[in-house]
């Protein structure tokens, strides 16, 4: 018989769940969570000695008109006539589990449906520890403050749970799944979401017909899906795989940890085309860069400059020109 191995979990690769079967190296298992109309998020795991893929789902939620207030500097305000609050963050902060070290020190944020929200700072700043703090990274202890996502008390859900309710993370280095091939896994992703709708599942053929359209927008070969997920893909070809997931899944609030990381001019155009062509009124992205230029192609709402564990200054994209000019020393003197 196999032995046991550690459950891997839904959005953070690194570690255990207590809601996925295990699974060995000589059998990936795929286990569908959860009832719900929309698959929402999906996250492959892996480790070296075992394979398992989770795939979980929420209910979408009733749409709302888009109406942002342009005049807005200030990521946390909330007007009459703005959309539904996805997520509010307040006074968050976390400590490195096994250290106790302090990381993220106060963060107040607040995303609402149809908002891009873009995260930068120095390296080190807390950025990465901040969206999987978010996701529910075991590594991560949160010590203080609030965090609701529809409403709802995140801190106290699982990271399947979170996923369930319409987060989904792409990593800075997504996982491979050795066994699994891409186009199985996205079907079976999919057809978990239709399942849940009422609808027919997909056949193979007509999963294909749905996907096309989602593979030119990420101008992905065909080839890719008969690959094992991520396994052998460059760094580009696995952050493009990445939002191919996420146009198949679809999420409530996409976190996105820099995307634009290893990514040529055209796969950044790709990638930014096929991410604004998932943005609709009712789901927001919360993205992490270094970079000015991924914001020419992804309009940002806000723009967040993270210092030592705090959001220090919310703005338009004009905070990233003057980040471009002045650095971060401008920005902190300002
Ligand atoms: N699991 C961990 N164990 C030890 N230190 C950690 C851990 N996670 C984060 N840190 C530390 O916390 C700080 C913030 O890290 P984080 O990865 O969040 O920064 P970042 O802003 O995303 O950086 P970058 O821009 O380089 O990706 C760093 O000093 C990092 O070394």
């Amino acid at each position: 018989m196999a032995p046991a191995v550690a459950r891997p979990s839904l959005l953070c690769p690194s570690f255990p769940s207590s809601s996925c079967s295990t699974a060995t190296s000589s059998s990936p298992c795929l286990r569908v969570l959860s009832p719900s109309p929309v698959v929402f998020a999906t996250q492959a795991l892996t480790s070296s000695r075992s394979r398992s893929v989770c795939i979980l789902d929420r209910y979408q939620p009733a749409r709302a008109t888009l109406a942002v207030d342009s005049t807005a500097t200030d990521g946390s305000r909330l007007q009459s006539g703005s959309p539904t609050v996805l997520l509010e963050v307040k006074d968050l902060k976390a400590v490195i589990a096994e250290s106790k070290q302090m990381v993220l020190r106060g963060i107040n944020l607040t995303i609402r449906e149809g908002e891009v929200h873009a995260i930068m700072g120095k390296n080190g700043s807390g950025k990465s520890t901040f969206s999987k703090v978010l996701v529910g990274h075991p590594d991560y202890e949160v010590v203080g403050g609030s965090v609701e996502f529809k409403g709802q008390n995140l801190l106290d859900m699982d990271p399947e749970e979170r996923s369930h309710g319409g987060l989904f993370m792409s990593f800075q280095s997504p996982v491979e799944i050795p066994g699994v091939s891409n186009i199985d896994f996205l079907q079976m992703a999919c057809n978990a979401r239709r399942k849940k709708r009422g609808l027919p599942e997909f056949s193979p053929i007509e999963f294909f017909g749905f996907l096309q359209p989602k593979l030119s927008a990420v101008n992905m070969d065909p080839k890719f899906l008969n690959r094992n997920v991520n396994e052998g893909f460059s760094g580009g070809e696995k952050k493009r795989n990445e939002i191919l997931q996420l146009a198949v899944l679809e999420a409530d609030l996409a976190i996105l940890d820099e995307i634009d990381s290893g990514l040529d001019v055209d796969a950044l155009q790709d990638v930014a085309k096929a991410v604004n062509a998932l943005l609709t009124p009712s789901n927001s992205i919360l993205m992490i860069t270094h970079y000015r230029r991924l914001l020419d192609y992804i309009s940002p709402t806000y723009i967040h400059i993270m210092e030592d564990g705090k959001i220090v200054k919310t703005g338009d994209v004009s905070l990233a020109e003057q980040l471009e000019r002045e650095g971060y020393r401008g920005i902190s003197a300002a």
